[in-house]
C-alpha cells in the first residue's frame, strides 16, 4: 500500500469489534485496553492472556449480526477466508483491519506507546512490524531516560 494516511480515529459512542481471540488478537486487545476500550470479542476460544474483564466477550463463531453495529473491526482469526467474509460483509461505515492480508485491509495498526495523554505511534508502511516494535521499544526507554 502507498497511500497511507496516519490519523487519531474519533471512537466515542462507537464500538470495536475484534473477531478472533488468539495471540494476534491478545495483542491488539492489550492497545486497545491501553486506549480505555473495551471491544467486543467474537471467538469460540481465548487466549490465556485476554483479559476477560476487560472485554465484552460472546462465545462463538464469527456471525456478521454480532458485529453489524460496531465501528471498527479487526479481524483476527487464523482463517484467511473468514477474515476476507468480514471484509466483505462490512458496510460503507465499518472500517476493517483484516491480519492477514493486508491488501485487504482499510488500516494498519500501529506499534503505540500510551502515556496518559501522550500517544506515541510507530509505523513502516506495513513492511516490517518487528522492525516498528523495535523502534518502539527504543522510544519507550528514551522517553523514561529524559523523563518526557
Ligand atoms: C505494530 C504492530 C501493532 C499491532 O498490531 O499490535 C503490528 N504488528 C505488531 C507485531 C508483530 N507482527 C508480526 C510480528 C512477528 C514478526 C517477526 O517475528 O518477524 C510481530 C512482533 C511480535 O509479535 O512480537 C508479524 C506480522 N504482522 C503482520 C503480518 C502479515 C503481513 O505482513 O501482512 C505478520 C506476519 C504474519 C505471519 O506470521 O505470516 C502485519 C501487520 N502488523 C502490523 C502491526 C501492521 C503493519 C505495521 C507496520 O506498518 O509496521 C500489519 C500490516 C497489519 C496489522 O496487523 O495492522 C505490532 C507491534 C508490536 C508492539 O507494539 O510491541
Ligand atoms: N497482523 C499481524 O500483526 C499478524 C501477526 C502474526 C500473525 N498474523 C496472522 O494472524 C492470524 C491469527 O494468528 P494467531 O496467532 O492469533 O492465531 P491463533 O491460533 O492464536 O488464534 C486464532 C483465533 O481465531 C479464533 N477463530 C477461528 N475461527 C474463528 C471463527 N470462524 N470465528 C471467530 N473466531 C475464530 C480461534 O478460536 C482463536 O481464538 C494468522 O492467520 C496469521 O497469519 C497476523
Amino acid at each position: 500500500m502507498t497511500s497511507l494516511y496516519p490519523i487519531m480515529l474519533n471512537l466515542a459512542d462507537q464500538a470495536v469489534g475484534v473477531i478472533g481471540g488468539g495471540q494476534v488478537a491478545a495483542r491488539k486487545i492489550k492497545t486497545l485496553n491501553l486506549l480505555g476500550i473495551i471491544p467486543v470479542v467474537v471467538s469460540p476460544q481465548l487466549n490465556p492472556q485476554i483479559n476477560r474483564s476487560q472485554i465484552k466477550w460472546i462465545a462463538d463463531t464469527y456471525h456478521y449480526h454480532y458485529v453489524q453495529d460496531l465501528r471498527l473491526l479487526l479481524a483476527c482469526t487464523d482463517n484467511r477466508r473468514v477474515n476476507h467474509q468480514i471484509r466483505l460483509d462490512a458496510s460503507s461505515k465499518q472500517i476493517v483491519n483484516n491480519v492477514s492480508d493486508q491488501q485487504d485491509s482499510d488500516f494498519f495498526n500501529m506499534a503505540t506507546i500510551v502515556q496518559s495523554d501522550l500517544v506515541v505511534t510507530v509505523s513502516t508502511r506495513g513492511h516490517s512490524p518487528a522492525r516498528a516494535k523495535h523502534v518502539k521499544q527504543v522510544l519507550e526507554r528514551l522517553l523514561q531516560q529524559q523523563k518526557l
